[in-house]
């Protein structure tokens, strides 16, 4: 695991010097990003220096635009994530209204202060400083002063079209999990701790772990998937459904709900993990609550039988 540092009044910005940067906000480290981190792993092989992500410590729409913000994983799991994809060292930028209202040379004067790396690699269309008035243009105006060599990189997939966050973002809101997968280069995934429900999933016959999922998080379509639930180290097969249940729709806010197979014990507090692999179909206003049960009793036996 790559160590971790904070850009700020106590950072040596020398640790720059001959570095290899990837920079971006990284949102869900899809393959595009991952390929981006390999090149700097790349040219810091070639170079002798360290490979480096360079990123933020918050997303920038959650200064620009809160409302409309919809992420792929929390600023906590990106960083952990980028840590863990094979770089040498993350450095996280404290993304404050000062350093956003910048100029694109005051950004980049700020973030290196007089410490350029060797290589800078960034997506073709990466924009920074006030209003994201700096393109790639900018940044290699500044490079061919400041020693660096800008590496803009095309992110595609294999159709063609370009691997970003908010292609992925729409193929999870339309229940495409397999090509969000993908793209994503892992299973999407849903954090958090296990709460309390209604408690009727014991009536029932099938029990579910409760997920609250906080709105800027709530991209995945409603419906039934088949997925894996990681608690406590271990790894169960899961029934999960995402979003309202329209059966009880005036007494739940969206959630996720996971029952795990082969199951039994208390899971209330407890950190879980569902990795989403299958959909099964979208959610279903039952008549009776016997069609619930016997839908649900299908679907978690095809879990069983197929994941
Ligand atoms: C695999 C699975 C599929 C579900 N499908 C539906 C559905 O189509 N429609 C619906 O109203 N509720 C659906 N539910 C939600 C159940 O109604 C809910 O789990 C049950 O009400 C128990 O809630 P509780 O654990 O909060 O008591 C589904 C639950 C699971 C685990
Ligand atoms: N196989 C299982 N899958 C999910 N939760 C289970 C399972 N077995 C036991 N549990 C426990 O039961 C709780 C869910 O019970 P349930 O009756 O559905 O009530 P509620 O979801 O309303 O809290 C879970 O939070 C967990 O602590």
């Amino acid at each position: 695991m790559a160590e971790i540092f904070k850009c700020d009044e106590m950072f040596d910005h020398s640790f720059f010097t001959w570095s290899s940067c990837a920079f971006g906000v990284f949102d869900g480290v899809h393959r595009g990003h991952q390929y981006l981190l390999s090149c700097a792993q790349e040219t810091a092989r070639k170079n002798g220096g360290a490979s480096v992500a360079l990123t933020f410590d918050i997303d920038p729409d959650e200064v620009f635009h809160p409302e409309r913000l919809k992420k792929l994983m929390t600023n906590e799991e990106r960083i952990k994530t980028l840590s863990e994809s094979g770089v040498d060292a993350v450095v996280v930028l404290p993304f404050t209204q000062r350093f956003s209202a910048s100029s694109p040379e005051e950004f980049l004067l700020n973030t290196f202060n007089g410490h350029a790396p060797s290589y800078l690699h960034v997506g073709y269309d990466f924009r920074f400083g006030a209003r994201a008035k700096g393109t790639v243009k900018e940044l290699a105006n500044w490079a061919r002063d400041a020693g660096t060599e800008v590496c803009a990189h095309d992110l595609k997939s294999a159709d063609g079209a370009p691997i970003t966050a908010t292609r992925i973002r729409l193929l999870l809101g339309d229940n495409d999990i397999i090509e969000a997968n993908k793209l994503l280069g892992r299973p999407y995934y849903l954090v958090g701790t296990v709460q309390q429900g209604r408690g009727e999933g014991q009536e029932f016959g099938f029990r579910t772990a409760n997920l609250k999922v906080p709105s800027q998080l709530q991209v995945l379509g409603a419906g039934v998937y088949g997925a894996y639930a990681h608690v406590d180290g271990m790894r169960y097969k899961a029934a999960v459904s995402v979003g309202v249940s329209p059966v009880f729709a005036d007494k739940t806010d969206a959630t996720c709900e996971a029952h795990l197979l082969d199951f039994e014990g208390d899971l209330y507090g407890k950190a879980i993990k569902v990795e989403f692999l299958h959909f099964l179909r979208p959610m279903i206003k039952f008549e009776t609550i016997d069609e619930l049960i016997a839908t649900v009793n299908g679907n978690i036996a095809w879990v069983r039988g197929n994941i």
